[in-house]
């Protein structure tokens, strides 16, 4: 295994308004540290990429801004939204996760009809008006690219949709919360080629409402998608700059051989 230089990280820094800051994140399980002083500042309105190869830490860090490695690792650290650090134990997790949603990487529906998968989280708000509940289903689903292919058939089991299209049922399912921020991990590495792009297309219809951080380890998606990349190695953040910058102009050797395939 080639030896890196753990110590030349090279993060930069943008004027654009952030959606989320990292300050300092370090994420032990048990005693094994797998993320090390991470610290990054999201830009708001853009998809950030989080890439590196496996085990280098990125859902791990993913998991770490909504709170989703609470019952597993110690996070240290702050994670700043909103002013507040969400990483604080004060902090109430499920007010986090509304401000910041998950979609994972299998398409995970209920065993419920389409409607009660896009209304569930709103009942449990509290939101009962059955006005406001269709009006959510069909800007959730409009959102998410797949009313068209279910507004038919909304009173069907979630069960019976496509891989692609189940998936794009999770991303409306999360943003029907109307979150700040999307957290996405590898929601397309379970899917053929045309749902990937159905589902790569609707991430950048969504940027503009929503703050979206993705981890993939496809490299064609991370610069077809993103706005911004960070490139973690051995939880390390090593390089984040603009997407455009990582893949044609890396600033250290490290990135360079990981895109180019030519890394390990
Ligand atoms: N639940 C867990 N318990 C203990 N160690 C874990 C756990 N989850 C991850 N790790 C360890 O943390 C490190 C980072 O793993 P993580 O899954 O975050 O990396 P990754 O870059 O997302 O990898 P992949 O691309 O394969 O999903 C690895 O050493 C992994 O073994």
């Amino acid at each position: 295994m080639k030896k890196y230089n753990l110590d030349e990280n090279l993060i930069a820094k943008f004027d654009n308004e952030k959606a989320i800051v990292t300050n300092s994140v370090d994420v032990f399980y048990g005693n094994h540290q797998s993320i090390f002083n991470v610290n990054l500042d999201f830009p708001r309105f853009s998809i950030t990429a989080l890439i590196g190869s496996s085990g280098s830490g990125k859902s791990t860090f993913l998991r770490c801004l909504n709170r989703m490695n609470d019952s597993i690792a110690n996070v240290d650290g702050n994670i700043m939204y909103r002013d507040v650090d969400i990483n604080s134990k004060k902090v109430n997790v499920y007010e986090v996760r509304k401000q910041i949603g998950m979609v994972f990487q299998r398409p995970n529906p209920f065993a419920k009809t389409i409607r009660d998968n896009v209304t569930f989280a709103l009942k449990k708000h509290g939101i009962k008006d059955k006005e406001e509940l269709n009006e959510r289903v069909e800007s959730s689903l409009k959102e998410a690219a797949l009313w068209d292919e279910v507004k038919d058939n909304l009173d069907k089991s979630a069960l019976s949709l496509s891989g692609g299209q189940a998936q794009r049922l999770c991303i409306a399912r999360t943003i029907t919360m109307k979150p700040d921020i999307l957290l996405l991990d590898e929601p397309a590495s379970a899917l053929d080629p045309i749902s990937t792009a159905k589902i790569e297309e609707t991430l950048k219809n969504l940027k503009s409402k929503y703050t979206i951080i993705i981890v993939t380890h496809n490299m064609q998606q991370a610069s077809r998608v993103s706005d911004y990349t960070a490139f973690f190695h051995s939880g390390h953040v090593l390089e984040f700059d603009k997407t455009a910058k990582i893949f044609t102009t890396p600033k250290i050797q490290a990135t360079e051989d990981y895109i180019s395939g030519d890394f390990g």
